[in-house]
């Protein structure tokens, strides 16, 4: 998606939550430079393009719904550590490091890609994570992409994974462990999935 299509989307949500567009343009060339000109782009490319994809959210529902997983596997977040504790290694992990542990480090030692999404409240571990990837990376931004810093559209974790594989050319693109409508989370939380959904509603889902 342009960023010129995906602004309005952005800056609704800026102001929705009180976020700080500077905060986020900052968070991106701190990301920029910890990659330091590591951009694994034509990898996640060639995992997605032209595959059947299955995204897999980190709602409860998940570890239910691992049998239709289809193609290649994209975790949001933490849903890498349900699927590596069920024997299933994403192919890629889209993730803004709150929900990283060292499985994210092994499973990046073992080739998994990692999609690391830079905004203005994760600095910190952006610098904390980034230097012990040592596996594919590619960098991520919600702000005007730069130079290594991608922005393929989508939020949270979950939706941004699902613009991903479109941008990048799936054939299909599956979602599976979302429960938009899950009210065992806090406020912020509710905020993020009500805005997963309308992004996710936007690309023809039906949640
Ligand atoms: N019920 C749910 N609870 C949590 N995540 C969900 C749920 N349904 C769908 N998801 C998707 O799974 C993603 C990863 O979930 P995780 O629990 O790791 O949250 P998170 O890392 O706090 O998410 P984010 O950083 O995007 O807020 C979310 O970003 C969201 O897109
Ligand atoms: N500034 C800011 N941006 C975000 C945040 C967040 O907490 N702060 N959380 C996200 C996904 O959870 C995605 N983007
Ligand atoms: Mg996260």
């Amino acid at each position: 998606m342009r960023f010129e299509d995906w602004e309005p989307h952005y800056t609704a949500i800026l102001e929705y939550f009180g976020f700080e567009r500077e905060a986020d343009e900052e968070a991106a060339r701190v990301l920029a430079e910890l990659a330091g000109g590591r951009d694994d782009i034509a990898l996640l490319e060639a995992l997605i393009g032209g595959r059947n994809v299955t995204v897999c959210g980190n709602a409860p529902s998940l570890p239910a719904e691992l049998d239709r997983i289809e193609g290649t596997v994209l975790a949001a977040d933490a849903a890498a550590e349900v699927l590596a504790g069920h024997g299933v290694r994403p192919d890629a992990v889209f993730t803004d490091l709150d929900g990283a542990t060292d499985i994210f480090i092994d499973l990046s030692r073992r080739g998994t890609v990692m999609v690391v999404h830079a905004h203005g409240d994760n600095v910190p571990l952006l610098r904390h994570w980034v230097p012990r990837i040592l596996g594919p990376l590619v960098a991520t931004t919600q702000a005007a992409p730069i130079p290594g810093v991608h922005n393929f559209g989508g939020f949270t974790d979950g939706d941004r994974a699902v613009f991903a594989a479109r941008e990048l050319g799936a054939a299909d693109v599956r979602i599976i462990g979302f429960d938009l409508a899950d009210r065992d989370v806090d406020p912020l939380k509710r905020g993020k999935l009500y805005w997963a959904g309308e992004l996710l509603r936007m690309m023809g889902y039906d949640l």
